[in-house]
C-alpha cells in the first residue's frame, strides 16, 4: 500500500499512478480533489474512520468504479444510501453522460453530499435527504445502485420499485453475495426480477476482485 502525509498531517493512501493518463487530466483532478475533501473532512463529519483512510483509494474511490461499465449511456442513475458518496459521487466524476440523484435518510450525510457538489462543480447530481422507500412512485430510474447499505432481502424493497421496466440494480457486494441470493429468491419473483447476475471485477489500479450483482427489472407489460 502507498501512503503519503497531506498538509494536515493525515495519513492517507496515495493515488494509483496512470490514473490521469486513463480517465483524463480533468477527471482525474477531480476524484484527487474529492479524496482531499475526504481525508480533510471525512472523520470530523463521521463519514469514514481512520483505518478506512488508509485505504481510501482502493477500498473505497477505485472499488466504486467496478460499476460504472454496466451503466447505460445517459441513464438516469439513484445511488441509495450514499453515504461519503460512493458509488454516486464516483460516478457523477467518472461518467459526465450520467444524471445521478444521491439518496441518503441522514440529514448530515445529505449535507455533505450537497458540499461536494457545490465544491467539484457537478452539475449532473441532485441530492435528496430521504429514505429510499419514501421515492417510491416519485422517480423512475434506469439504474439504481448501492454499496454497504443492506442485504439483499432488504435492499430489494428498498431499491426495485425505483426502477422503470427494464432497468437494474446494481450494488456492490462481498464475496457471500450468493447466499444473499438464495436468502432473497422469493423476493426476487415477487420484485418482478427477470434475472440477477454476478459480475466479477477488477477495477482500474486495484489487484482486488469485487462483486457487482445487477438484478434486472422485467420489463412493463405494454397494453394495445
Ligand atoms: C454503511 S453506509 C454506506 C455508505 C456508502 N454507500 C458507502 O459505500 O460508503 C449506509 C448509508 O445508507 C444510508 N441509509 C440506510 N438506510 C437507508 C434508506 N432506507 N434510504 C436511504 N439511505 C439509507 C445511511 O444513512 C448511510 O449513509
Amino acid at each position: 500500500m502507498n501512503l503519503s502525509v497531506d498538509d494536515n498531517g493525515v495519513l492517507a493512501e496515495a493515488p494509483p499512478s496512470g490514473g490521469a493518463s486513463h480517465f483524463g487530466q480533468d477527471t482525474w483532478q477531480q476524484l484527487v480533489d474529492y479524496a482531499g475533501m475526504l481525508e480533510r473532512e471525512g472523520e470530523l463529519r463521521g463519514l469514514l474512520g481512520p483505518r478506512e483512510l488508509k485505504r481510501l483509494w482502493t477500498r473505497h474511490l477505485l472499488n466504486s468504479m467496478a460499476i460504472l461499465d454496466f451503466i447505460p449511456f445517459k441513464a438516469k442513475v439513484v445511488d441509495v444510501g450514499s453515504g461519503a458518496g460512493f458509488p454516486g459521487v464516483v460516478a457523477a466524476i467518472v461518467r459526465k453522460d450520467l444524471r445521478l440523484v444521491l439518496v441518503d435518510s441522514m440529514e448530515r450525510r445529505a449535507r455533505w453530499l450537497n458540499d461536494v457538489v457545490k465544491d467539484l462543480s457537478l452539475p449532473n447530481v441532485e441530492v435528496v435527504h430521504a429514505r429510499s422507500e419514501d421515492l417510491v412512485g416519485k422517480v423512475d430510474a434506469d439504474t439504481v445502485t448501492a454499496r454497504a447499505v443492506a442485504a439483499l432481502r432488504k435492499l430489494l424493497p428498498w431499491t426495485m420499485p425505483l426502477l422503470k421496466g427494464g432497468g437494474s440494480l446494481l450494488a456492490l457486494k462481498g464475496a457471500r453475495v450468493d447466499e444473499e441470493i438464495d436468502d432473497a429468491i422469493h423476493l426476487l419473483r415477487k420484485y418482478r426480477a427477470k434475472w440477477a447476475d454476478v459480475h466479477v471485477v477488477i477495477p482500474f489500479g486495484t489487484t482486488e476482485e469485487t462483486r457487482v450483482l445487477e438484478v434486472r427489472k422485467k420489463q412493463t407489460n405494454r397494453h394495445r
